[in-house]
């Protein structure tokens, strides 16, 4: 079925929805990643935004049942040079046209990926709208200059749970409010997990190490916490602006005061911003499982898998060590603090999709733990 995709700027892209009638919008960025649309998809961190895989095919080994990091799909929409309709693939229990269908998230294909990456990395990821049938591209670019801007938007509070759970055999399960220390299991590290939009492989990850977690709102207070008495805390990735989650900030500079703390991602950012740094948007983010990070501490380089469109600034700030930067741009990919044991990563050590070369990060965090 005939669709546009037209960018703020006056660009627009014909080509076919593979999942039927039907018009979105968001931020256009690309992911670089040759697999992994399903975990893409499915991260709650692409809220608001339309994600362009520059790999030519996607949907040729289908979806399943396990590579989910969320419960639904999170991205506005999948735009890709060709979509397959037909898998194979052992593991596959459905196609991709189906399972965005089922979801009611819009799927284009057959316009030129590559020259829209081109676009958006020589101008900016941009505000865009998809819209199927005979439409005039010079309306849907107009409308796409009424989208909110990603800079000043609050996503946490569309993604985040409102009460607290704990991941049990693979899944998250309710507890009961308030939350007493009764709610411990008593096998391992006691750690607070913030839920900003959290991927489960990190609670997966969390969870091999035999940390013994509950996981919490956004709006979980120190207070609340200090009631629970952790032994350490740990702040999720998650979508939007890091800058505008003021509240979130302030409830972590007190627990970064008492408490040992890691954060991946939106949580190195909202770490970042609580001890003295700023944030600030790229101009196209790191989409992609292939970015190079040399970790400082080691002088090891890693490929890791990447997810953001904003980034922290802690130069300058004593009580700081960068421990991690990005061999493509310089930008800061991790730190720690110099005394106590805070440390976090802006990249993504629990892959999903990606390389492993990171995990390591999940036995330093239990090892922070139990120091
Ligand atoms: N994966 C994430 O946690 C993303 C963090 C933030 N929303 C950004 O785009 O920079």
């Amino acid at each position: 079925m005939q669709a546009i995709l037209a960018l703020e700027d006056g660009t627009f892209f014909e080509c076919s929805s593979f999942t039927g009638p039907g018009e979105t919008q968001g931020e256009v960025i690309f992911n670089t990643g040759m697999t992994g649309y399903q975990e893409i998809l499915t991260d709650p961190s692409y809220r608001g935004q339309m994600v362009c895989m520059t790999y030519p095919l996607m949907g040729n080994y289908g979806v399943n049942l396990e590579d989910v990091e969320s419960d639904r799909i999170q991205a506005a929409a999948l735009i890709c040079k060709e979509c397959c309709a037909k898998p194979s693939n052992w593991r596959s229990t459905q196609s991709l046209p189906e399972y965005l269908k089922e979801h009611g998230v819009m799927g284009i294909h057959d316009l030129d990926t590559r020259a829209l990456t081109k676009h958006l990395r020589i101008h900016g990821a941009m505000r865009a709208v998809i819209a199927t049938g005979k439409n005039d591209p010079r309306e849907l670019v107009a409308r796409a200059n009424s989208i909110p801007a990603m800079e000043g938007q609050n996503l946490v509070d569309v993604v985040a749970p409102t009460s607290p759970y704990q991941w049990v055999n693979g899944h998250p399960d309710k507890l009961h409010e308030p939350v007493t220390p009764a709610a411990w299991s008593g096998c391992g590290p006691k750690v607070i997990v913030y839920d900003f939009g959290i991927k489960w492989n990190i609670l997966r990850l969390l969870a091999a190490q035999g940390l013994d977690m509950i996981v919490v709102p956004p709006t979980f207070t120190a207070r609340e916490v200090d009631q629970l008495a952790p032994d350490g805390i740990f702040l999720s990735n998650g979508p939007g602006d890091p800058a505008v989650l003021t509240r979130t900030i302030a409830t972590v500079g007190e627990l970064a005061s008492r408490y040992p703390i890691a954060g991946i991602c939106l949580g190195h950012q909202i770490l970042g911003l609580a001890l003295g740094g700023t944030s600030y948007k790229l101009k196209f983010g790191h989409h992609g499982c292939n970015h190079p990070v040399k970790d400082l501490t080691t002088g090891k380089i890693e490929i890791s898998s990447q997810n953001h469109g904003f980034c922290v600034d802690v130069q300058g700030i004593d009580t700081l060590e960068i421990t991690h930067v990005n061999l493509n741009d310089q930008t800061l990919e991790g730190f720690r603090h110099t005394t106590k044991p805070i440390m976090a990563v802006q990249y993504h050590p629990e892959s999903a999709p990606g390389p492993h070369d990171s995990r390591y990060f999940f036995a330093r965090f239990k090892d922070m733990l139990t120091r």
